[in-house]
Order: structure tokens, then C-alpha cells, then sequence
């Protein structure tokens, strides 16, 4: 997170740290007791290894008493995602079993009406990415406000040039803005996961190129589709 601060411990309790030999690689929100939603392009480098999920926790390297890493039993990115592009960049994750929810740990409600979010709605985010230009990676979870952009804005040449789909939106990046490492975490819009940040690689903090996320109520299909052949 570019430009924020640090979060207020434990009142995002749906954040997840998706990690690998301890190391935060991206971030995700729990959206129901087994499962995790993120970013497809945070498996690319993984050469296969299944992540684990760090759930309850604010700091990534303090012992917390609400603490604890969960191992994965299936990780399914969506069949559209590919290394290519943002398109359909979404992972789900299932829990080897169901998460022990706390005031630490709970689910957030996802958007499933398939409607824009008004521009200059102020959403927000939050994520253990990075923190400052040089790269540097807080111990602790930031979060900060953005402003959603039409996807016309979104669109023009000197910007995202037209490849941003109906499926995905953007907010303003100007200063303030998500980052590496902050990828697969929610857009947070009126108390509803409206977005997953993607994972793409690509430059934080430029007002040029402005933040793009996966919007989730397209996916609603999908996700409840998974959910319910894995289940039991
Ligand atoms: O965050 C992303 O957009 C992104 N997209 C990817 C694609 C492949 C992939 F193997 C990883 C990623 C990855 N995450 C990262 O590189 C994380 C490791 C870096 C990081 C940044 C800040 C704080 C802690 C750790």
C-alpha cells in the first residue's frame, strides 16, 4: 500500500496473507469458513507449491494470540486466467478445514449484483505489499482510500488504453495506491468486497495507471460453482 497507513489491528478480520516458506507472496479475504478468494497471477512463480494462509493476524512476524496459518487443500485459479493479461485473474482457495472464526477472523460479504460501482465512490484497501517506492515491505497490515474511476477514464489512450473489461475497475493511483504484494486483497466499497486487486505486474502510485481490480460479481457463478463441488 502506497501512501496509507496502518490499519487499525484486527477490524479488517477477513484478510488473509497468502504465503509460501513464511514469506507474504499476496493477499486475500475469506469469503466463506473454507475459502479464500485472491489472485490468479500469485501462483506464476510458485512452480506448483501450495500456499498456506495466514488468518487473524496483523503483524506477519509478532506472535498474535489470534494468529494461525492454514494449510490449503485445493487451489483453483479461474479456467480464463492466463499470464498473458488481467483477464479473469481470480484464485479461490480451500481450506484444509474450516477456518475458526473470531473477532479476528471473519467473512466479508461480497458484491453479487453485477452493476459498476459509481465513480468517485471511496473504496479501500489493504494489503502487507509494499509501502514505499524503494519496495519496502511492512510487518505490519496498511491500508488507504481510493476513489473508483469510470472505466471510460479508465480506458483512454494514455491510460489503461482499452483493456480494461467489463469484468474489471479501476481507482484512482495518484500518490496513494495498492501495490506488489498487496494483490488479491479486497476493494472494499460500503462494507462489500466489490474487487480483488490483480495481480499483474505493474507500476503503483502513477496517476497515469490508475489501480485495477477484478470485479466480483461477475464471477458469482463461478464461485458459488466451486464452493458447492467441493464441499463435504
Ligand atoms: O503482488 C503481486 O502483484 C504479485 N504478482 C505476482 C506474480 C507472481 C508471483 F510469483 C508473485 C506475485 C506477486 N507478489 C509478489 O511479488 C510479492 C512477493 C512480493 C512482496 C511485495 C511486498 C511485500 C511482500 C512481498
Amino acid at each position: 500500500i502506497l501512501g496509507g497507513y496502518e490499519a487499525k489491528p484486527h477490524l479488517r478480520p477477513y484478510m488473509a496473507s497468502l504465503q509460501l516458506d513464511g514469506q507474504h507472496v499476496c493477499g486475500g479475504f475469506l469469503i466463506a469458513e473454507q475459502w479464500v478468494l485472491s489472485a490468479a497471477h500469485c501462483t506464476e512463480e510458485t512452480d506448483g507449491r501450495v500456499f498456506q494462509v495466514l488468518l487473524g493476524a496483523h503483524s506477519l512476524r509478532e506472535p498474535e494470540p489470534h494468529k494461525r496459518l492454514y494449510r490449503v487443500r485445493a487451489q483453483i485459479p479461474h479456467p480464463g486466467s492466463n499470464i498473458h493479461n488481467n483477464k479473469d485473474d481470480l484464485l479461490l482457495l480451500q481450506l484444509e478445514e474450516k477456518a475458526e472464526l473470531n473477532a479476528h477472523v471473519q467473512v466479508l460479504p461480497w458484491q453479487r449484483e453485477d452493476r459498476d460501482v459509481a465513480a468517485d465512490t471511496v473504496c479501500e484497501v489493504a494489503g502487507w505489499g509494499t509501502i514505499s517506492h524503494s519496495g519496502r515491505r511492512p510487518d505490519k497490515l496498511y491500508q488507504v482510500e481510493r476513489p473508483v474511476i469510470s472505466r471510460d477514464v479508465c480506458n483512454h489512450r494514455t491510460r489503461h488504453d482499452g483493456t480494461i473489461t467489463e469484468k474489471m475497475m479501476c481507482t484512482d493511483s495518484r500518490k496513494k495506491d495498492s501495490c506488489k504484494g498487496d494483490s488479491g486483497g479486497p476493494l472494499v466499497c460500503s462494507g462489500v468486497a466489490e474487487g480483488v486487486v490483480t495481480a499483474g505486474s505493474r507500476v503503483c502510485g502513477n496517476y497515469k495507471k490508475p489501480a485495477i481490480y477484478t470485479r466480483i460479481a461477475p464471477y458469482a457463478a463461478w464461485i458459488d460453482g466451486v464452493m458447492a463441488s467441493a464441499a463435504g
